[in-house]
């Protein structure tokens, strides 16, 4: 008689997550349905609970369904030992706390994935650079994911794609094999810093569309903004460095069009209640999720100024906050009046800004010499 062959899949890579909102929840759930054996880490020891046994998140992801084989637990020492890859998702102004604690546990080879979409409020720093300095990592134990993820979306299954990306392209790829599954597809570049401005500008963005949706103006307002405003994200982003392309993919358009559109959008749904009249502490108090957009305008207008690009549209958002415009006047002033008018005026990302033309040259000099492909999402 033939011997049977054991059906019994090998255990995959152990991997972690930290933060049990909705987004470290549902990247639990795409890892643990591509095979990954992942442990969730949640402040509250009744969340752990109540993932660990129901296997429900009913705070965050009410009606959800999530792995049986997902583990959860409320003690980071137990998250972490032994994950080969750990997956961070915590408000991004509380992430250097949260590395503080749990920068004892991560094995000294992981490597350690930011799934946040902010800038540090106090330093102007990205995820990256706080988890680096934090945890005094190697470039290559640091990636970051970003993309058009609407948490509830991707939980329900809906598929989508994103991008990862790390200065080393080993790393990333060995992060997206993990992080993919048949609802979810990664994407790799080496762009960090695309990838991560791409993602803490469209926030930015979404929240001056809601703005001017809550204030009443409609398809033409929104269209101008979300296309000077991808103007906006790429002078910025590419005068840190980034690649122009990385912009018009996953983790710019890609995110920024999904994120504009959505009422499941947090920084979209605060603009538009900001739109609506209502004051920026009122509408703190009444989201009660993340809002990384909120705390991010200050410290990208800072960054901005400190390298001379122009934000007319954030600029706009902060007065908004500020409670010195009026929604309904942010629109369509795409630009300010007492300023000269130059480039500015001028349509089309290869004559939105001086940053982005010289990129695009440097960019094109540098394929003509090497014959290499573009930079940008590949699969
Ligand atoms: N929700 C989404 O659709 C997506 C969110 N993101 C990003 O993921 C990051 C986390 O967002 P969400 O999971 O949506 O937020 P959330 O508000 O749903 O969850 C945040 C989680 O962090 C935990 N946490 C740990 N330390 C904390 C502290 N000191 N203060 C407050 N909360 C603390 C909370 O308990 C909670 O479980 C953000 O940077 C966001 O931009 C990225 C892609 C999609
Ligand atoms: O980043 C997101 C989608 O890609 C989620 O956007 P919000 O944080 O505005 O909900």
């Amino acid at each position: 008689m033939m011997a049977r062959t054991s059906a019994r899949k090998a255990p995959g890579k152990r991997v972690a997550v930290l933060g049990a909102g909705s987004w470290g929840t549902t990247f639990a759930k795409i890892l643990a349905d591509g095979g990954a054996d992942v442990v969730i880490w949640a402040r509250r020891p009744e969340l752990a609970r109540e993932i660990q046994e129901a296997k429900r998140n009913s705070d965050y992801l009410a009606g959800v369904n999530l792995p049986l084989g997902l583990r959860a637990t409320s003690r980071l020492d137990l998250a972490l030992a032994g994950a080969e890859q750990v997956y961070v998702s915590v408000p991004s102004q509380a992430l250097r706390e949260n590395l503080k604690v749990a920068g004892p546990h991560i094995h000294a080879e992981a490597i350690v994935v930011s799934l946040m979409k902010g800038v540090e409020k106090a330093t102007g720093m990205r995820m990256s650079e706080v988890i680096s300095e934090t945890l005094r990592l190697d470039e290559s134990q640091i990636a970051v994911i970003s993309g058009p993820n609407l948490a509830l979306e991707i939980a329900k299954e809906q598929p989508t794609a994103a991008v990862v990306s790390s200065t080393s392209l080993e790393a990333a790829q060995s992060v997206a094999s993990v992080a993919r599954n048949r609802y979810f597809h990664s994407f790799v570049n080496t762009d960090v810093i695309g990838t991560e401005f791409g993602g803490v500008l469209k926030n930015l963005i979404a929240v001056a569309i809601g703005i001017v949706d809550g204030a009443g103006y409609g398809e033409n307002t929104k269209a101008s903004i979300i296309t000077r405003g991808l103007v906006e994200m790429t002078d910025f982003a590419v005068a840190y460095g980034a690649h122009p392309e990385t912009l018009s993919g996953l983790a710019g358009l890609g995110d920024l069009i999904a994120t504009s559109q959505s009422p499941l959008s947090r920084n979209n749904t605060a603009g538009r209640l900001l739109g609506q009249g209502y004051h920026l502490s009122d509408v703190v108090n009444q989201m009660q999720q993340t809002t990384e957009g909120l705390a991010s305008v200050a410290p990208i207008l800072e960054l901005a100024r400190a390298k001379g690009v122009e934000m007319p549209i954030v600029e706009q958002v902060r007065q908004v906050l500020a409670g010195t415009l009026d929604p309904k006047d942010i629109a369509p002033h795409l630009t300010t009046d007492d300023e000269p008018q130059g480039e500015r005026t001028m349509d089309g990302q290869a004559q939105g800004g001086s940053a982005v033309r010289r990129a695009l040259k440097r960019a094109f000099d540098q394929l003509r010499n090497s014959g290499r492909s573009a930079p940008g999402d590949r699969p």
